[in-house]
């Protein structure tokens, strides 16, 4: 009442219209960043998105569709003006939500977008204005069909991106390549199952023939095979997105907290000569090449007796368990030149079946005459595996190790823009691995029972459609977008 009163008094007629309208559920939120910035961007999605537009910029008439136009922004109340900025108008369906939306583009001081929020809260007064929740605007765009659940996902991995190779591969499951692989599937199967109910109901009027049966037969088979080979990619989209986990491991005092710090170019662990300085895990996010790592400090591995120092040992054994990389390192003056008795020493440091591994042989500087021997080694390889010299104290192999790293990385983590696209969330291989079950059991059922054979088909197709939200996409909803922010 409140507010009719205010927007009656504020005059124009049809903001007065604007009230008795039978207003549905309208969101808004800032979209861009907080805090003081030169632009922030504020959004609305829902039917009531006119009416805020027309009630912000005290005009009847809306700019045309997708076209900025330049408008005084001013409380529809006092009539007050908050700003002059740039307004967008989003006609339904033609929007990120397929609903009716608006954009405000102003001068991102906080009282100006404090004051536009209060203005449009104030709108909220009017049934259906209100606040969006975090993801709420994507929520949406999932609702009306404007994107499936991997697109959903891309687009909040996009907004988490801190490399490169993380932006390419989410823009890529963004863009909605990631779901057509799997729509493609499912239409296959859909496909596949119809021939197979086709040939149960009609073979035995001679209609349909037998040959229908092997096709189908192959057409599983050779989508168990492709989902299969899908499934086993080393986890390479899973390792981009969340980060490649490496872990600095060796025996005390050869270097590893130096080696951390030099890498994030900052005093992150605590270096000094004392051996067992590192008890806790130290942790840092580091950006190799367009990759992500997380690499870890850890104590140094021995037989120790103080207690202290034993968790720290046994804290560093269980990282080394859950690696996916391993910078095992080892005083560069003290090792075997020999690679092969190199290798032996390695060995006794690495639990049995390590992960990927480079070996740094640290405090080159402190080499007598060069080293040369531990050079060639290092330079021929085998049977080591990558290798290189460092000195943490005078940067030399720094350059040699970083490409190592690089190397490494490209590996685990794949070309995301190369081949197929990669499954980036175990929720993704979990759905895929049911529905290759599901495959392997069609072919066990379909010698004995075909009508339980065409259930295993349906059953690998809801399997897919889980992970694009076809199907059963309600369970997953609030774990999807709880990682979003507001205004996404
Ligand atoms: N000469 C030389 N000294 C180094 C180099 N890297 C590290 N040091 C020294 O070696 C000592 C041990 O370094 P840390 O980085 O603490 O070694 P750590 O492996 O983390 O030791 P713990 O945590 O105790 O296992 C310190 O005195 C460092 O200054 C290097 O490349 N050359
Ligand atoms: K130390
Ligand atoms: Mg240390």
């Amino acid at each position: 009442m409140a507010l009719r009163r205010a927007l009656s008094a504020a005059g124009p007629r049809w903001a007065q219209r604007l009230c008795s309208a039978a207003w549905g559920d309208t969101i808004f939120a800032v979209s861009s960043g907080h805090g003081r910035c030169g632009v922030a961007v504020i959004r609305t999605s829902g039917p009531g998105s006119r009416g805020a537009l027309q009630s912000l910029t005290g005009r009847p008439e809306l700019p045309p569709p997708r076209v900025l136009a330049l408008r005084r922004i001013r409380d529809p109340t006092t009539a007050e003006p908050l700003d002059r900025g740039l307004v967008v108008w989003f006609p339904g369906p033609q929007s990120f939500t397929g609903e009716d939306c608006a954009e405000l583009h102003l001068h991102g001081g906080p009282a100006v977008v404090s004051g536009v929020l209060r203005a449009l809260g104030l709108a909220g007064g009017l049934p259906g204005l209100r606040p969006a929740e975090p993801g709420e605007f994507t929520r949406r765009a999932f609702r009306r069909g404007k994107l499936d659940l991997t697109a959903a996902e891309g687009l909040g991995d996009l907004i988490r991106a801190e490399t490169e190779a993380q932006r390419r591969q989410a823009l890529r499951q963004m863009e909605g390549e990631l779901g057509r692989l799997y729509q493609r599937w499912s239409e296959t199967l859909t496909q596949a199952l119809a021939h197979l109910e086709a040939y149960i109901d009609f073979s035995e009027d001679d209609n349909v023939e037998e040959e229908v049966l092997s096709q189908v037969d192959a057409t599983v088979w050779a989508l168990e095979q492709e989902i299969g080979s899908h499934l086993q990619d080393g986890r390479r989209g899973e390792l981009l997105r969340g980060g490649v986990r490496a872990v600095i491991a060796g025996p005390p005092n050869v270097g590893k907290s130096s080696l951390l710090n030099l890498l994030c170019q900052r005093p992150a662990a605590i270096v000094s000569p004392v051996a067992g300085t590192t008890r806790d895990v130290v942790e840092v996010a580091l950006n190799i090449s367009g990759y992500p790592l997380v690499l870890s400090d850890t104590a140094g591995l021995r037989d120790a007796t103080d207690p202290v120092e034993q968790e720290g040992v046994s804290r560093a054994r269980d990282r080394l368990r859950q690696a996916d990389l391993v910078l095992a390192v080892l005083d560069a003056a003290a090792v075997p030149a020999e690679p092969a008795a190199l290798g032996a020493a390695l060995g006794s440091l690495l639990p049995p079946a390590a992960p990927p591994c480079i070996l740094v042989l640290n405090k080159a500087d402190l080499l007598q005459g060069g080293g040369g021997t531990l050079r060639d080694a290092c330079a021929r390889g085998d049977p080591l595996p990558p290798a290189t010299l460092l000195s943490c104290r005078t940067g030399e192999g720094l350059d040699h190790l970083l490409a190592l790293l690089a190397r490494q990385l490209a590996q685990l983590c794949g070309d995301p823009l190369a081949g197929s696209p990669s499954l980036t969330q175990s929720r993704h291989s979990l759905h895929l691995g049911d529905c290759v079950a599901a495959l392997a059991r069609y072919d066990r059922e379909r010698r004995r029972d075909l009508g339980l054979a065409a259930e295993r088909l349906r059953l690998a197709r809801r399997h897919l459609g889980r992970i694009t939200g076809h199907v059963g996409a309600e369970d997953v909803l609030d774990i999807i977008f709880r990682d979003f922010c507001v205004g996404k």
